[in-house]
């Protein structure tokens, strides 16, 4: 038998106005340990809210999740937010607050002394590639958009979860800015054996980072799979969503000489 998913979604729904915003409809998906998994779909299809309902910054309405073999709903979801790291869109970081304080406030509620927070900090600094000296004390308005996104990773990793969820991390940054952080980002999954959910819009980033992609569309699930099961996928959403990085794949490969500069 495979062993039992790090994340467990059985039938989830999510509805708001009433009933009347059917945000997630019936979910059921698993994500083993260790892999990352990339949630893939269009503005409304309900990806933040699955994500915000693993951590119970929001509570479903029917179905369960599971979370390393425990229901969530009988968890106390502060302490479940403290043992899954959060990535948020724009960095999410407290503005008066500078990097240090930033990093470490997760460490910091759960009691752990300061000179051991201090220590945890410089070792994630070094982690996310960001100078110790030149960075630990600057404010969040002192750095560049992907800088603030490597201390939002630092962050989630401060408690040393074992699970990590993404929502569009790198979205607003510019292209190679972005490409560095996802391979940055991805080789710390690797290293540090983490299960990481990320959300994207982007179906070329989905594919290169994750092992798997699920693919939402009005709060369902429409498919899900590695990228050569989805491309089997029958679904003509999904088939949409595969079309534009393989028209670029063919389109760059006949365009870009393999012997140039880089
Ligand atoms: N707190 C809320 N109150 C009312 N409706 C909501 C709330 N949160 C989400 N919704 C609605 O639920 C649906 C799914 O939203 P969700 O944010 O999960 O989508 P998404 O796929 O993450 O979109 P985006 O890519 O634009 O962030 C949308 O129709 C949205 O308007």
């Amino acid at each position: 038998m495979p062993p039992a998913p790090l994340i467990a979604y059985a039938d989830v729904a999510k509805t708001f106005d009433g009933g009347r915003v059917v945000a997630v409809d019936d979910v059921s998906l698993g994500v083993a340990e260790g892999e990352f998994l990339a949630i893939v779909g269009g503005s409304g299809s309900g990806k933040t809210t699955l994500l915000r309902l693993t951590n119970r910054l929001i509570e479903a309405d029917r179905g369960t999740i599971k979370v390393e073999g425990e229901d969530i709903g009988n968890l106390d979801p502060i302490g479940l937010r403290r043992r899954i790291g959060y990535v948020f869109q724009s960095g999410g970081l407290f503005p008066h607050i500078d990097v240090a304080g930033n990093i470490g406030i997760t460490p910091k509620l759960l009691g752990t002394p300061a000179d051991e927070i201090a220590a945890r900090v410089d070792e994630l600094l070094d982690l996310v590639r960001l100078d110790r000296k030149d960075y630990r004390d600057r404010l969040p308005h002192e750095l560049s958009g992907g800088q603030r996104q490597r201390v939002g990773v630092a962050r989630a990793l401060a408690a040393k979860p074992r699970i990590v969820l993404m929502d569009e991390p790198f979205g607003a940054l510019d292209p190679l800015t972005r490409d560095a952080l996802g391979d940055d980002y991805r080789a710390l999954h690797q290293k540090l054996g983490l299960t990481t959910v990320m959300i994207t819009h982007d179906m070329t980033e989905a594919i290169l980072l994750a092992d798997r992609v699920a693919v939402m569309r009005g709060g369902r699930l429409l498919a899900e799979g590695t990228p050569a099961e989805l491309s089997r996928s029958g679904d003509a959403y999904v088939g949409e969503l595969l079309r534009t990085p393989r028209r670029q794949a063919e389109r760059l490969s006949a365009l870009l000489p393999r012997d140039g500069a880089a």
